[in-house]
Protein backbone atom coordinates (compact mmCIF):
# COMPACT_ATOMS: atom_id res chain seq x y z
CA UNK A 1 0.00 0.00 0.00
CA UNK A 2 2.77 2.29 0.75
CA UNK A 3 6.50 2.58 -0.47
CA UNK A 4 9.01 4.46 1.76
CA UNK A 5 12.48 5.91 0.43
CA UNK A 6 15.27 7.44 2.16
CA UNK A 7 16.50 10.73 0.87
CA UNK A 8 20.28 11.98 0.83
CA UNK A 9 19.37 12.49 4.63
CA UNK A 10 18.47 8.97 5.49
CA UNK A 11 16.37 9.97 8.19
CA UNK A 12 14.35 12.08 6.21
CA UNK A 13 11.73 10.32 3.82
CA UNK A 14 9.94 9.92 1.22
CA UNK A 15 6.65 7.91 1.03
CA UNK A 16 5.03 6.90 -1.86
CA UNK A 17 0.62 5.97 -1.76
CA UNK A 18 -1.27 4.47 -3.45
CA UNK A 19 -4.50 6.32 -5.22
CA UNK A 20 -7.04 4.95 -6.49
CA UNK A 21 -8.76 6.67 -9.31
CA UNK A 22 -11.86 6.02 -11.16
CA UNK A 23 -14.58 7.85 -12.92
CA UNK A 24 -15.71 9.45 -9.91
CA UNK A 25 -12.13 11.11 -8.96
CA UNK A 26 -9.97 9.47 -6.34
CA UNK A 27 -9.10 7.94 -2.80
CA UNK A 28 -6.70 6.82 -1.14
CA UNK A 29 -5.39 5.74 2.23
CA UNK A 30 -3.64 8.99 3.54
CA UNK A 31 -2.21 7.51 6.71
CA UNK A 32 -2.48 4.25 8.53
CA UNK A 33 -0.45 4.10 11.58
CA UNK A 34 -1.00 0.42 11.02
CA UNK A 35 0.44 0.19 7.34
CA UNK A 36 3.15 3.09 8.23
CA UNK A 37 4.17 1.22 11.21
CA UNK A 38 4.81 -1.80 8.85
CA UNK A 39 6.97 0.07 6.60
CA UNK A 40 9.26 1.11 9.41
CA UNK A 41 7.58 5.29 10.34
CA UNK A 42 6.22 4.50 13.76
CA UNK A 43 5.05 7.89 15.72
CA UNK A 44 2.98 8.96 17.95
CA UNK A 45 1.20 11.69 16.23
CA UNK A 46 -1.04 14.40 17.95
CA UNK A 47 -1.90 16.84 15.86
CA UNK A 48 -3.10 17.65 12.55
CA UNK A 49 -2.25 21.04 11.29
CA UNK A 50 -3.47 22.63 7.78
CA UNK A 51 -2.25 26.13 6.16
CA UNK A 52 -3.10 27.99 2.99
CA UNK A 53 -0.67 29.74 1.41
CA UNK A 54 -2.69 31.86 -1.67
CA UNK A 55 0.79 33.30 -3.02
CA UNK A 56 3.28 31.55 -4.94
CA UNK A 57 7.02 32.54 -3.16
CA UNK A 58 5.21 31.89 0.33
CA UNK A 59 7.71 30.68 2.39
CA UNK A 60 7.46 29.38 6.00
CA UNK A 61 10.47 28.08 7.74
CA UNK A 62 12.63 27.06 9.14
CA UNK A 63 10.97 25.66 12.32
CA UNK A 64 11.34 22.89 14.91
CA UNK A 65 10.61 23.02 18.46
CA UNK A 66 12.80 21.91 21.16
CA UNK A 67 13.06 18.65 23.84
CA UNK A 68 10.86 18.07 25.23
CA UNK A 69 8.05 18.79 22.47
CA UNK A 70 10.42 18.38 19.10
CA UNK A 71 7.87 17.11 16.66
CA UNK A 72 8.24 14.09 14.03
CA UNK A 73 6.61 15.68 10.92
CA UNK A 74 4.47 13.74 7.89
CA UNK A 75 3.91 16.16 5.67
CA UNK A 76 1.27 16.40 2.73
CA UNK A 77 0.31 18.34 0.09
CA UNK A 78 -3.59 17.98 -1.01
CA UNK A 79 -3.52 21.05 -3.57
CA UNK A 80 -0.96 23.50 -5.01
CA UNK A 81 2.76 21.91 -5.02
CA UNK A 82 5.71 23.11 -2.74
CA UNK A 83 9.56 22.74 -2.22
CA UNK A 84 9.99 20.88 1.08
CA UNK A 85 13.31 21.70 3.06
CA UNK A 86 14.46 19.40 6.14
CA UNK A 87 17.64 20.84 7.81
CA UNK A 88 19.68 18.12 10.10
CA UNK A 89 20.24 20.48 13.43
CA UNK A 90 21.04 17.31 15.37
CA UNK A 91 24.80 18.78 16.84
CA UNK A 92 26.35 15.18 16.59
CA UNK A 93 25.19 14.21 13.22
CA UNK A 94 27.74 13.72 10.56
CA UNK A 95 24.99 15.61 8.30
CA UNK A 96 24.71 18.41 10.49
CA UNK A 97 23.94 21.77 8.17
CA UNK A 98 23.21 19.93 5.65
CA UNK A 99 19.30 19.78 4.37
CA UNK A 100 17.71 17.74 1.57
CA UNK A 101 14.92 19.07 -0.78
CA UNK A 102 11.71 17.10 -1.83
CA UNK A 103 8.63 18.80 -3.96
CA UNK A 104 5.60 17.42 -3.00
CA UNK A 105 2.47 18.43 -4.42
CA UNK A 106 -1.31 17.34 -5.19
CA UNK A 107 0.06 16.08 -8.27
CA UNK A 108 2.53 13.69 -7.09
CA UNK A 109 1.05 12.69 -3.89
CA UNK A 110 3.86 11.91 -2.03
CA UNK A 111 4.48 12.72 1.69
CA UNK A 112 7.77 13.74 3.64
CA UNK A 113 8.27 12.21 7.04
CA UNK A 114 10.99 15.09 9.35
CA UNK A 115 12.40 13.54 11.92
CA UNK A 116 12.55 15.63 15.38
CA UNK A 117 16.17 17.31 15.11
CA UNK A 118 15.50 18.72 11.46
CA UNK A 119 14.59 22.15 11.17
CA UNK A 120 11.52 22.36 8.32
CA UNK A 121 10.33 24.57 5.98
CA UNK A 122 8.47 25.39 2.59
CA UNK A 123 8.28 27.64 -0.26
CA UNK A 124 4.97 27.46 -2.46
CA UNK A 125 5.42 27.25 -6.05
CA UNK A 126 1.66 27.12 -7.08
CA UNK A 127 -1.26 29.41 -6.16
CA UNK A 128 -3.67 28.86 -3.40
CA UNK A 129 -1.38 25.98 -1.99
CA UNK A 130 -2.89 23.74 1.20
CA UNK A 131 -0.29 21.65 3.51
CA UNK A 132 -1.47 19.27 5.57
CA UNK A 133 0.89 17.53 8.24
CA UNK A 134 1.01 15.25 11.53
CA UNK A 135 3.05 16.27 14.71
CA UNK A 136 4.14 13.58 17.32
CA UNK A 137 4.26 16.63 20.22
CA UNK A 138 1.34 19.01 20.98
CA UNK A 139 2.06 23.18 20.31
CA UNK A 140 4.45 24.39 22.36
CA UNK A 141 4.79 28.32 21.99
CA UNK A 142 7.97 28.49 24.40
CA UNK A 143 9.95 25.65 22.59
CA UNK A 144 9.27 26.67 19.14
CA UNK A 145 12.33 27.89 17.56
CA UNK A 146 13.64 29.19 13.94
CA UNK A 147 17.02 28.93 12.14
CA UNK A 148 17.71 31.76 9.21
CA UNK A 149 16.01 30.21 5.80
CA UNK A 150 18.90 32.72 3.44
CA UNK A 151 21.77 31.44 6.13
CA UNK A 152 24.58 31.40 3.73
CA UNK A 153 26.03 28.24 5.56
CA UNK A 154 22.73 26.46 4.83
CA UNK A 155 22.92 27.41 0.86
CA UNK A 156 19.72 26.30 0.31
CA UNK A 157 18.13 26.80 -2.91
CA UNK A 158 14.58 28.29 -2.61
CA UNK A 159 14.06 28.05 -6.22
CA UNK A 160 12.68 31.54 -6.30
CA UNK A 161 14.57 34.72 -6.16
CA UNK A 162 14.69 36.48 -2.73
CA UNK A 163 11.75 39.58 -3.79
CA UNK A 164 9.46 37.09 -4.71
CA UNK A 165 9.78 35.01 -1.21
CA UNK A 166 6.59 36.23 1.60
CA UNK A 167 7.62 35.43 4.96
CA UNK A 168 6.07 36.10 8.13
CA UNK A 169 7.92 39.07 10.38
CA UNK A 170 9.38 36.47 12.74
CA UNK A 171 10.62 34.17 9.91
CA UNK A 172 12.98 36.80 8.97
CA UNK A 173 14.72 37.26 12.40
CA UNK A 174 16.15 33.77 13.31
CA UNK A 175 19.07 32.91 14.16
CA UNK A 176 22.05 31.94 11.55
CA UNK A 177 23.29 28.01 12.12
CA UNK A 178 26.22 29.31 13.52
CA UNK A 179 24.14 31.27 16.62
CA UNK A 180 21.24 28.88 17.24
CA UNK A 181 21.68 27.02 20.75
CA UNK A 182 22.47 23.33 20.39
CA UNK A 183 18.81 21.91 20.93
CA UNK A 184 19.65 18.73 19.92
CA UNK A 185 22.83 16.43 20.67
C1 LIG B 1 2.59 25.92 14.45
C2 LIG B 1 1.35 26.43 15.21
C3 LIG B 1 0.98 27.74 15.16
N1 LIG B 1 -0.10 28.18 15.84
C4 LIG B 1 -0.48 29.61 15.76
C5 LIG B 1 0.61 30.58 16.20
C6 LIG B 1 0.42 31.75 15.30
O1 LIG B 1 -0.50 32.67 15.87
C7 LIG B 1 -0.20 31.18 14.03
C8 LIG B 1 0.79 31.07 12.88
O2 LIG B 1 1.92 30.37 13.36
P1 LIG B 1 3.25 30.29 12.51
O3 LIG B 1 3.57 31.61 11.93
O4 LIG B 1 4.30 29.64 13.35
O5 LIG B 1 2.78 29.30 11.35
P2 LIG B 1 3.70 28.59 10.23
O6 LIG B 1 4.76 29.54 9.81
O7 LIG B 1 2.83 28.01 9.21
O8 LIG B 1 4.40 27.45 11.10
C9 LIG B 1 4.60 26.15 10.61
O9 LIG B 1 5.64 26.19 9.64
C10 LIG B 1 6.01 24.93 9.10
C11 LIG B 1 7.17 25.15 8.15
C12 LIG B 1 6.28 23.90 10.14
O10 LIG B 1 7.18 23.07 10.03
C13 LIG B 1 5.31 23.87 11.27
O11 LIG B 1 5.77 23.04 12.31
C14 LIG B 1 4.99 25.24 11.78
O12 LIG B 1 6.13 25.77 12.46
O13 LIG B 1 -0.72 29.90 14.38
C15 LIG B 1 -0.85 27.33 16.60
O14 LIG B 1 -1.86 27.73 17.25
N2 LIG B 1 -0.52 26.00 16.66
C16 LIG B 1 0.56 25.52 15.99
O15 LIG B 1 0.84 24.27 16.05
Amino acid sequence: MLHVEATALPDVKIIRLKKFGDHRGFFSETYSRKAFTEAGIDHDFVQDNHSLSPVVGTLRGLHFQSPPFAQDKLIRVPRGRILDIAVDIRASSPDFGKSVAVELSAENWLQVLVPAGFAHGFVTLEPDTEVLYKVSAPYAPAHDHGLAFDDPALGIDWGLPAERLILSDKDRKHPRLADLPRYFA
